[in-house]
């Protein structure tokens, strides 16, 4: 694995564990961060060992937003000609599913981050927000459009143009967190979540992965298409015969990510 400065990559059996660390900035995301974390995410995402990926931060900030002290003197031809923020969008194209553990601040790029793992555990002290708007700008790490989708039109609205954080009880009404627990067992509890996920077969779970997320990029009918091809497609797997067979033989499957 390579040698990161802003970010601790470990793994614990088949889980790749990304921990952002620039403690004494909340986590705020700079270049170097943004580079390092995905090309952490490509290099585990490329790696046939992993199952999941698991994302996480501190316990008082999972990040804190996008760094402003390295974005308040560029320029609109310095944004635009680097197409800044874009290089965050190569993790959409990660196949291997990615388990946000959010504690404390996730605050603008910090909740787009999380929010671009395919789901988000919070622990009971996590802050999401959209605060942008105070800093005259607006989202620019896909936050309006995956907010929106998360927790619906009204309270996006209202967050984007406000700048109110949710607490982690309102997150998961909305529906942006899959689940709380409290802040002492967040990480246990995520690996945990991650290590199921690792268990699985790798190439079902990814066709899994792809099958939700179509449900952002279509229409029912084609979606229900999409998933009715992509199962049949699980019987083209050696694990597709090991998991029936496993159940029916009464016993644990033992998958080959074939
Ligand atoms: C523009 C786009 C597309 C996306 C963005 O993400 S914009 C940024 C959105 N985020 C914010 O606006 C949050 C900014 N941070 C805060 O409001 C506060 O830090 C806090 C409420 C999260 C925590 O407050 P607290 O009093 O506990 O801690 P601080 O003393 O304020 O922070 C400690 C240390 O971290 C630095 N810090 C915090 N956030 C950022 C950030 N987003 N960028 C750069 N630096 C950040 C903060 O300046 C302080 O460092 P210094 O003591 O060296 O100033």
């Amino acid at each position: 694995m390579s040698e990161f400065e802003t970010i601790l990559v470990d793994r614990k059996g088949r889980v790749g564990i990304i921990t952002l660390n620039r403690p004494k900035a909340l986590n705020a995301l700079n270049s170097q961060l943004m580079h390092e974390v995905v090309a952490a995410v490509e290099e585990l995402d490329t790696d046939a060992e992993i199952g999941a990926i698991l994302l996480t931060g501190s316990e008082k900030a999972f990040a804190a937003g996008a760094d402003i002290k390295e974005m308040a003197p560029k320029t609109f031809s310095e944004v635009y000609g680097e197409d800044f923020f874009s290089e965050w969008d190569r993790l959409s194209a990660a196949r291997t599913p990615i388990v946000a553990a959010v504690s404390g601040y996730a605050l603008g790029g910090g909740c787009e981050l999380a929010m671009l793992c395919d789901f988000i555990i919070a622990s009971d002290t996590a802050k999401f927000g959209q605060p942008e708007i105070k800093l005259g700008v607006i989202p620019g790490i896909g936050g309006s459009q995956r907010l929106t989708r998360a927790v619906g039109k009204a309270k996006a609205m209202e967050m984007v143009l406000t700048g109110r954080n949710m607490d982690a009880e309102e997150a998961e009404r909305a529906g942006l967190v899959s689940r709380i627990v409290p802040v002492a067992e967040l990480f246990d509890a995520a690996l945990e979540t991650a290590t199921t996920i690792a268990s699985m077969s790798l190439p079902v779970a990814i066709m899994a992965k792809e099958a939700v997320n179509r449900a952002f990029e279509t229409t029912l009918a084609e979606g229900v298409k999409f998933e009715r091809r992509v199962f049949h497609s699980t019987f083209a797997t050696a694990d597709q015969k090991e998991g029936m067979a496993a159940f029916i033989e009464k016993r644990a499957p033992e998958f080959k990510n074939a």
